[in-house]
């Protein structure tokens, strides 16, 4: 039976997402009632500039206190969309003191502050759910939580951020340049306030960290997950990719260690096989793998960016949130009981391209071997192309941890005909 009195829902930002989580919550207010069993209301949105005009949204909701909004008391869920560390840790830390369950969106918080924040909540026997955290739209949170929790994940392997994705796919397959490609993700609505995070790196090491938590069982902080952005990439590098069958992704790799004690995080740009799903993730589309000993492989793919694609997200949350308040429960919380070790890069083990530019003269070849085979990297091909005495020669290896790459390169770098190591990629998804 349908309850009549509303859940009150207070909205904190209201900008890319947030303006598409209200018009979802006014135009399919009657659906989402029916779902949830009681009508959701909009009781405040708390934004940064109140004259601006926003459609759908009555004057009299607006505020610039959101302090205030969290702290009325009479709020059931409270639906952060404002983004960074503070002031939204202070305002969903209050939504929680005062009665509210909270829905987020917000990857770097809940990366750098998840495991407070999870015990805030369970101290007020409140709800923190974020779906729209990672890859936006799909379902991921939700299935690792929930409808794996009776397997073992492996390995988590992903396309997590839209706004990489679409800039490497624009450089790749239209040899657009860097910063057109980049100004067309922000118009578009997919890029952090700040791209930095996007194109260093740091959002989908946020969204890694929070996968591998979750996946593994392990407290996984934004600080254990090694970071490469991918501004470093240049067309030469895709050329190289395109001789090797292969393409150029920015990826989030979370896998359990062979002897199953330990695991790693990281994100980095990596060749791919063009044959590899992953290879045609065009877009802002994400993808991601997830490797379970009773699941085997599954894979994950939509927009991972975007407002209407995220608010699907914080919308799906919102249901399971107010479900959960009508019948006095709340949902699964932080589960980190496996608290596994996790190790650094240097145990990571995997294939690697090495751009090398040499001395075109006899012996060289051979000398470089000899540097590979002394630090225990075993050498898969070699292909040279030499010009007016220089040359330039790429290594593919077989797999090898990275801590002897980096002893190999090291080496190499040292020798009197290595003038320069052009580039270093890693090959995954073989
Ligand atoms: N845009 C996207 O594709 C996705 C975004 N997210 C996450 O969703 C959150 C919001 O992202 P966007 O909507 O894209 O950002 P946005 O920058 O478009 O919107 C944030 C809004 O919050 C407002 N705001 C900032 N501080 C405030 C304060 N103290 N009180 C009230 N309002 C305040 C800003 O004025 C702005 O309008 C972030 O955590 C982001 O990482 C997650 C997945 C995808
Ligand atoms: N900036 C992010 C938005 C979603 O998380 C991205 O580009 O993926
Ligand atoms: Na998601």
């Amino acid at each position: 039976m349908m309850r009549t009195r509303p859940l009150k829902v207070a909205l904190l930002g209201c900008g890319v997402v947030g303006s598409e989580v209200a018009r979802i919550m006014t135009t399919h207010a009657d659906d989402l009632a029916a779902r949830i069993g009681a009508p959701v209301e909009l009781a405040g949105v708390a934004v940064r500039r109140p004259s601006k005009a926003r459609e759908g949204i009555p004057q009299e909701l607006v505020t610039t206190d959101a302090t205030a909004l969290v702290k009325r008391g009479d709020i059931d869920v409270v639906v952060e969309v404002i983004g960074g560390i503070e002031p939204a840790r202070s305002l969903i830390t209050t939504a929680f003191e005062h009665g509210a369950s909270v829905v987020s969106a917000n990857k770097a918080l809940l990366a750098q502050d998840g495991a407070a924040l999870h015990a805030v909540a369970g101290q007020h026997g409140k709800d923190l759910y974020y779906e729209a955290a990672v890859a936006g739209a799909i379902p991921l949170i939700r299935p690792l939580r929930e409808s794996l929790a009776g397997d073992k994940v492996n390995r988590v392997l992903g396309i997590v951020n839209g706004t990489t994705n679409f800039i490497l796919d624009k450089m790749d397959s239209t040899g657009a340049g860097y910063q057109e490609a980049l100004d067309e993700a922000t118009a578009l609505g997919y890029a952090e306030a700040d791209p930095t995070a996007d194109v260093e790196g740091f959002d989908a090491a946020a969204k890694a960290a929070i996968l591998a938590g979750i996946a593994f069982h392990t407290r996984v902080r934004l600080d254990d997950v090694y970071r490469e952005g991918m501004t470093e990439v240049t067309a030469a590098d895709f050329a190289s990719a395109k001789e090797m069958g292969c393409t150029i992704k920015l990826l989030a790799i979370c896998e359990r260690a062979e002897d199953g004690r330990s695991v790693t995080a990281r994100v980095h740009p990596a060749m791919i096989p063009l044959s590899h799903p992953l290879a045609s993730v065009r877009g802002a589309y994400n993808a991601v793998f997830v490797e379970s000993d009773a699941s085997g492989q599954l894979m994950f793919y939509g927009p991972g960016a975007g407002g209407a694609p995220t608010a699907s997200a914080v919308l799906g949350d919102l249901v399971a949130v107010c479900r959960n308040r009508l019948s006095g429960t709340t949902g699964p919380g932080e589960s980190a009981y496996a608290a596994l070790t996790v190790s650094g890069m240097g145990e990571v083990v995997t294939r690697y391209h090495i751009s090398l530019d040499v001395a075109d003269k006899p012996g060289v070849l051979a000398q470089v071997a000899t540097v590979f085979a002394e630090h225990g990297v075993s050498i898969d091909t070699v292909r040279q192309q030499g010009k007016d005495g220089e040359a330039s020669l790429v290594v593919v290896t077989h797999r090898a941890s990275d801590a002897a790459l980096g002893g190999t390169v090291e080496a190499l770098r040292k020798l009197d005909t290595v003038r320069g190591v052009a580039s270093i990629m890693r090959v995954e998804g073989e």
